[in-house]
């Protein structure tokens, strides 16, 4: 599992309880395994269809720095189930884990299209730039 965006807790994120509001949290994952989808299927409109049981394993506070790891475990035909968990960076302590995130590929009428990919890659080969505002890099 790969650590790719770290979070800092600041007030704005907190709950009732002075700890991390676990709406926060999900919205983070949600964005994350949103560009994971899309990075890994291959195309921009790529939307979540489920997730699974959500442990909230351990709270974080205000002033915690955190990570959230994900991980493909399955590529289906128009979908792609993924892994998720969250710790702590300094002292590691699992605060969050998702068995099961799944993303479905959509053609430009929102019914599931294919993607065409049977395992993981960690370069940049399938990066969707149609639809992207922004250019490629060269
Ligand atoms: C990033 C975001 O926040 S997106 C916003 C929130 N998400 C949405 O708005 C999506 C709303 N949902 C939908 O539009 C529809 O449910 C769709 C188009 C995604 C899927 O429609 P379905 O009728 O379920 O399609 P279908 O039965 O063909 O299944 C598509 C894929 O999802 C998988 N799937 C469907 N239901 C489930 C489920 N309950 N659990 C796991 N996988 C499922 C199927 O196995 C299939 O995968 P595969 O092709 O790899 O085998």
């Amino acid at each position: 599992m790969i650590f790719r965006t770290r979070k800092w807790v600041k007030p704005e994120d907190l709950n009732a309880n002075g700890t991390l509001f676990g709406g926060s949290l999900l919205r983070w994952i949600d964005e994350e395994s949103a560009i994971y989808a899309i990075i890994q299927m291959g195309n921009p409109r790529s939307v979540t269809k489920l997730i699974s049981e959500i442990n909230f394993v351990s709270s974080a506070r205000q002033g915690d720095m955190i990570e959230m790891g994900l991980r493909a475990v399955k590529f289906g035909r128009t979908s792609l189930t993924m892994r998720a968990k969250v710790r702590n960076i300094i002292t590691g302590e699992v605060i969050l884990t998702i068995d099961k995130i799944v993303f479905v590929s959509l053609d430009e009428n929102g019914n599931p299209q294919p993607h065409g990919y049977t395992d993981i890659t960690f370069k940049r080969d399938r990066i969707p730039t149609s639809m992207s505002v922004s250019k490629p890099r060269t």
